[in-house]
């Protein structure tokens, strides 16, 4: 009996732990044999770099491993959560360079930060692919542009590409100019946005709706000036805004601005008489909107992976079942829309003429899939594709206008500049005349603002790829090989901070770095990342890679572009942005704790600040902060 009791009680364990640590040994060892046959430095880490447990605990566990003697538990560092942004490049530049093996058990990944290396790697799409297991948590409603590869990345990029092609914006201007596709009202979604009063009656005057709430009392009057409401939950509005115009942008919904003011969060804007908030009447009838019910599934898409949807459904907890609500919600406004489009392609009231198509992304995917089966969408991948295109499309772009509004809040000078580029483009116009889409390419200080951003503060931190063969590369004049299967990680924040390319001021917000003269070449083998804009530095290609590069590259970069822009010159030209003081703190102290702030950040879908930093919108010539 005994024996019987001791088989169960070693027995198990080894069963259980035996395949684990095999694998861990002879993953380690063998990596670690291949590191010292290549040119390559490398450091060794002892524990699996993609463990949930490592992800979640690293952070608190980190310090005590520091703390070991001989440095023996230096290692830690390199396996900490968001070990690159804590660091900002610097540990590993200066203990094993730009471009080192991690090796430990899994196996060795190449980590580079080196523009001419991750050149090479976003270029050789065949040889370096998506390591799309990391995407996973993406396909919740259907496989996508972001979450395939190879053939099947193709043929939704095939698809979804031509609304956001860059050389269709032109379009909007030239409306007798035919083509299946018109640029999916970006242009006039954003520049509508502005020429309309902000008296919150016209749903696309987003920009201005949201000045008007950050600028208004409680009871929806102007503020008189210096006693603007206080805004305490940056990225909730600008969250907001960007959601509101992708959504215009991929379905062709038009969202009314939330409420009158921040100051009466509470004061719900009502949709004037006759508005249909969502476009779908059957579900907007049914339940939550559609931005209401986006949000939900995207803050927690973690627990619609993690339990089947009928736990969710009859779970006793109350977020469980909001979530599965909103994640039906979501997919049945979907599929009504595409029923609809459909119906109407079938029944041959569009004829793809850009004249009689609305023009947003989901009418362009549904009318280039109808009828071609096999090289078109199915139902589910539509459904994916507009979820991860409005996923992908606000985030990034929320978290870049919160970064930047806080930047200009802390640096008076850099807004200042802002604002003189604002006074000069209207200074140009007549009484009455709005901005119009040729003053995009004027907005040259406010792109090299959204640029060095997006330099020190990327949303996007990590670029995981993994070689599909043996393959190799050139770096430093030598050729590097590298494992068939080896994951291949492109560092986004050391690249972008590295001094071989940035200089000396390289961990410096300093947006003029952008701004070349009239007589500026572009060295060769350099990157413009705003053609619109003349005289923008060109950094090296490969130096700047926030928005990717290659075949993979973003794919709403300039909606992006022109969207920041926009915003900001909305938002900055009767207005300055301002840090809050809090009772008893100078200007320094309340500056110095808010750029603390800003750099306290965590990757979740991209990384985000984990604290608020409190600003208001005072009126020009009241500002408060000092000017140099
Ligand atoms: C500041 C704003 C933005 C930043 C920093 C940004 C950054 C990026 C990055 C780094 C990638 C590559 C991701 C990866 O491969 O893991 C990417 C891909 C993508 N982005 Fe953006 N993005 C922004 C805005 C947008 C917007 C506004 C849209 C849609 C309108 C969009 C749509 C996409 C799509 C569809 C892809 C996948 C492209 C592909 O794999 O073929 N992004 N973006």
């Amino acid at each position: 009996m005994l024996d019987y009791l001791s088989l169960i009680a070693y027995g198990i364990p080894i069963l259980y732990f035996g395949p684990y640590l095999l694998s861990y040994f002879t993953t380690l060892f063998a990596s670690r044999r291949f590191a010292k046959t290549s040119p390559i430095p490398s450091v060794t880490v002892y524990t699996w770099r993609d463990s949930i447990l490592v992800w979640l605990f690293s952070p608190y566990i980190a310090p005590f491993f520091e703390c070991l003697p001989f440095r023996l538990g230096h290692w830690v560092l390199y396996v900490k959560r968001d070990f690159s942004w804590c660091t900002k490049g610097d540990l590993a530049r200066k203990e094993v360079g730009d471009v080192y093996w991690a090796v430990g058990p899994g196996g060795a990944q190449l980590w580079v930060s080196d523009a001419d290396l991750i050149t090479q790697i976003v270029h050789r799409r065949n040889d370096f692919v998506k390591r799309v297991s990391d995407y996973a948590i993406l396909n919740i409603f259907g496989f996508n542009v972001v979450t395939t590869e190879g053939a099947l990345w193709q043929r939704h990029r095939k698809i979804t590409g031509p609304p956001f092609n860059e050389k269709n914006s032109s379009l909007v201007f030239d409306p007798h100019r035919k083509s299946p596709y018109s640029y999916p009202m970006l242009v006039q979604q954003l520049f509508g946005m502005l020429t309309v009063t902000p008296n919150h009656e016209g749903t696309h005057a987003q920009g201005k709706a949201m000045l008007a709430s950050f600028t208004y009392d409680a009871e929806g009057n102007e503020s008189p000036a210096g006693q603007e409401p206080v805004v305490e939950d940056l990225i909730h509005w600008m969250m907001t805004v960007t959601l509101n115009v992708i959504s215009s942008a991929s379905l062709n919904i038009n969202a009314v601005w939330p409420i009158h003011s921040v100051a009466a969060k509470n004061y719900k804007f009502k949709p004037p008489s006759g508005h249909n908030n969502s476009n779908l009447v059957q579900s907007n009838t049914a339940g939550l909107p559609f931005q209401e019910s986006f949000d939900t599934v995207m803050n927690n898409i973690r627990i619609l992976i993690a339990f089947p949807a009928w736990i969710l459904r009859n779970s006793p907890f109350k977020i469980m079942r909001i979530t599965q609500q909103s994640s039906d919600h979501f997919s049945k406004y979907m599929h009504e829309l595409i029923s609809a489009h459909k119906a109407k392609i079938e029944s041959g009231s569009t004829d793809g003429d850009s004249s009689s198509a609305p023009g947003d992304l989901l009418s362009s995917i549904v009318k280039a899939s109808t009828g071609n089966k096999g090289t078109g969408l199915s139902e589910e991948e539509m459904v994916g594709n507009i979820f991860v295109f409005t996923l992908a499309g606000h985030e990034t772009t929320a978290t870049t206008l919160q970064s930047a509004l806080i930047l200009l809040a802390c640096e008076p000078q850099v807004r200042m500049e802002v604002q003189k580029e604002i006074d000069e483009i209207w200074a140009g116009k007549k009484t009455g005349e709005d901005l119009t889409y040729d003053d995009y390419g004027k907005m040259r200080v406010i792109m090299a603002l959204m640029l060095e951003t997006l330099r020190v503060y990327p949303p996007v931190v990590m670029l995981p790829k993994i070689t599909t063969a043996r393959s190799s590369v050139t770096y430093n004049n030598q050729t590097i090989s590298i494992p068939a299967n080896s994951r291949v990680l492109i560092d986004v924040v050391s690249v972008q901070r590295n001094p071989k390319y940035w200089g000396p001021n390289n961990h410096s917000f300093v947006p003029s770095r952008w701004l070349m003269p009239s007589s500026y070449t572009p060295p060769p083998d350099s990157n413009n990342e705003s053609p619109a804009h003349a005289n923008l530095f060109c950094p090296p290609k490969g130096a700047f890679i926030a928005f990717n590069g290659g075949f993979r590259a973003c794919l709403g970069r300039k909606f992006a572009q022109v969207e920041f822009c926009t915003l900001i010159s909305v938002l900055l030209r009767g207005h300055s942005v301002e840090l809050v003081r809090e009772k008893g703190k100078g200007w320094e102290e309340t500056r110095a704790k808010a750029l603390v702030d800003l750099d306290d950040r965590r990757t979740g879908v991209a990384m985000r600040m984990n604290k608020k930093v409190r600003v208001r919108f005072v009126k020009r010539g009241m500002e408060s902060s000092p000017l140099a």
